[in-house]
């Protein structure tokens, strides 16, 4: 049994429960720091808002610095105490066109009908913060897609699982079932890559546990 007590631990600035079992399974103790009002959850996804003629590396790495600076206001206004600060953002790019959490199922069924049989990258920008400095890292993968029959893309779409997840799919999944192949991270894919987030916990002077 893994001892939880004497694990490392970061605040974790992410709702996605995918990047917590990721560190856990790192051996990292991530303690949440969220927001906990409507006007800071709003102000979150404000900030996701797509520029125009905005590249999808240059969007998720902006993202990504603006959820760690809404995350480092957070800590210093409840007065928690110090310690490092990490977090994520996902992001799948068709080409230079962003696709982000489908907002419903219609919209998923759109995402997944334009993904299906073609080739896409998912791109996940992670961002450090520990004493005053930050790090910043980027996994770029590839994903390919068999194709998907619209009877095979409703009953997805049905299962529930594209909700909440950039492009409208779950690797960890179900999803995993129509992948031909990927190239690059697959935790990255998932949302939090390995081995760009240990060089950041690295370089911040962190033992990795
Ligand atoms: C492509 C893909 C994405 N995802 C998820 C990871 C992220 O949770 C989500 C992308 O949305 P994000 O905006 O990166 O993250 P989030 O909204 O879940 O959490 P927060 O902004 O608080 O950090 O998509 C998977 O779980 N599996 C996949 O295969």
């Amino acid at each position: 049994m893994p001892d939880h007590a004497a694990a490392p631990w970061l605040y974790l600035a992410s709702q996605s429960p995918r990047r917590r079992e990721l560190l856990a399974q790192w051996g990292w103790r991530a303690e949440l720091l969220l927001p906990d009002t409507e006007a800071e959850l709003h102000a979150l996804e404000a900030l996701e808002a797509v520029q125009p003629h905005e590249a999808p590396a240059r969007y998720v790495q902006r993202v990504t610095r603006l959820k760690l600076q809404a995350a480092l206001q957070r800590l210093q206004h409840r007065g928690w105490p110090p310690g490092p600060v990490l977090c994520a953002d996902t992001t799948v790019a068709l080409g230079r066109e962003i696709f982000g959490k489908p907002a419903d199922a219609a919209e998923a069924a759109q995402m997944l009908q334009r993904l299906a049989g073609q080739r896409h990258r998912v791109l996940t920008a992670v961002a450090l913060a520990h004493q005053g400095q930050v790090w910043q890292g980027l996994s770029r993968s590839t994903v390919e897609f068999a194709p998907w029959s619209a009877a095979e893309i409703g009953r997805y779409v049905a299962s529930g699982e594209p909700l909440g997840k950039a492009g409208a799919y779950a690797i960890q999944g179900r999803a995993s079932q129509w992948i031909r192949r990927i190239s690059g991270s697959h935790s990255g894919i998932v949302g939090l890559p390995a081995f760009e987030t240990a060089q950041l916990l690295r370089a911040a002077g962190l033992a990795l546990p």
